[in-house]
């Protein structure tokens, strides 16, 4: 049935469909971490997604743990930024801006002064992350003073301002996948003494304020939040889900932001990769819920049917189809997308996958 392309209100916002496109890593920024100059291209090729996400984009230097992932911090950026949202909403598309910061999934090459990256705890993942053109074992990090916290809130704060300035419909703070704010959310990678762990209301606590301090920038109907409960993703783990997502989901409710995008499952791999409840996050969290992770036509309809989600983000599909809300709509079959030229590189597996419009011609 058609439910899923009825146009959706995401509070202020209308959105043609209920489809997103998920925040996907390109690793195609220019100098000075701008925007590639395909950028513009890229996302417009893609605006009849309901909502574009766009890739992790670093509130600040110490936040980058890849080559040649976006910033949003100075003004080049900004501009750069400013020529993506125009084109988007150019064609009648909304796009959020996703705000990052790695924690420990770095490396000294990328880090301030070559400095140790930063973290909840002193505990390295054991992954890699890409550097001069290459993986490498993400660096020993160290553990954040209790007196720098407040510059992170400030730092995703003044990221969420120049997020507007460019064009932005509103931001999505990155809380999954390994990442800085799920480092503290998550035993596995936060051992602290402080009021930032020891208990489900310490671990949560940074995210909480992240988010506070967001909405009080930009306010609630421009923010959402993602999160990954079970994703083992970069190398983390947490020992008991369940309590410590359901009080984030009663915590998020009552601040109000517009949506909460939700890894389903291993990020990039299997839905049931460990026993969670995504129903007790629904019953907490009254606003906005997209669903994500492994998606595909039945699926999304069947979960929209019985109520389990409201948007369904979809990635890698939209890598290889610019033009997948048609696809999906239409029943027509999707383009494989070539895992060569997903990181890095220039048009080649970027802006060149064509749309059905543009394959008959
Ligand atoms: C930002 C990422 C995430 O959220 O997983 C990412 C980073 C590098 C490669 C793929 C994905």
């Amino acid at each position: 049935n058609q439910a899923l392309f009825q146009p959706y209100d995401l509070g202020p916002i209308t959105l043609a469909n209920h489809i997103v496109m998920a925040p996907l890593t390109r690793n195609r920024a220019g100098a000075g971490l701008v925007p590639g100059e395909l950028a513009a291209t890229y996302y417009a090729q893609r605006a009849t997604a309901g909502l574009l996400i766009t890739e992790a984009t670093q509130i600040s230097p110490q936040a980058q743990g890849y080559q040649d992932t976006p910033g949003i911090y100075t003004q080049d950026q900004i501009d750069g930024w400013r020529k993506v949202t125009n084109a988007v909403h150019a064609k009648g598309g909304r796009i959020f801006i996703q705000l990052w910061h790695v924690g420990r999934i770095s490396h000294v090459d990328l880090q301030p002064g070559g400095t140790a990256p930063v973290a909840p705890s002193a505990i390295r993942a054991e992954t890699k992350t890409f550097v001069n053109n290459g993986f490498a074992d993400v660096s020993a990090p160290r553990a954040l003073e209790l007196q720098e916290i407040n510059g992170i809130i400030e730092d995703f704060r003044k990221a969420s301002a120049n997020a507007i300035a460019a064009g932005f419909d509103g931001v999505e703070i990155h809380g999954a996948n390994g990442y800085l704010l799920e480092q503290f959310l998550k035993d596995g990678a936060n051992q602290r003494t402080d009021e930032y762990g020891g208990s489900v209301e310490n671990r949560a606590r940074l995210l909480l304020e992240v988010t506070a301090a967001v909405i009080d920038e930009i306010g609630a109907e421009r923010t959402g939040v993602r999160i990954s409960p079970v994703s083992p993703a970069n190398a983390i783990s947490c020992s008991d889900p369940q309590p410590q997502y359901d009080y984030l989901a009663e915590q998020l409710d009552t601040l109000g932001i517009v949506y909460l995008h939700v890894v389903e499952g291993a990020t990039g791999g299997p839905r049931d990769v460990a026993p969670f409840d995504y129903d007790s996050l629904r019953r907490r969290f009254k606003n906005t819920y997209i669903g994500n992770n492994g998606y595909d036509l039945p699926l999304a309809t069947a979960q929209l049917a019985q109520g389990k989600a409201d948007l369904f983000a979809f990635g890698r599909q939209f890598i290889s189809n610019p033009d997948l809300v048609e696809r999906l709509k239409t029943g027509a079959p999707l383009a494989p997308l070539n895992p060569e030229t997903l990181y890095g590189g220039g048009a080649a597996g970027y802006t060149d996958y064509p749309s059905l419009t543009e394959t008959s011609q």
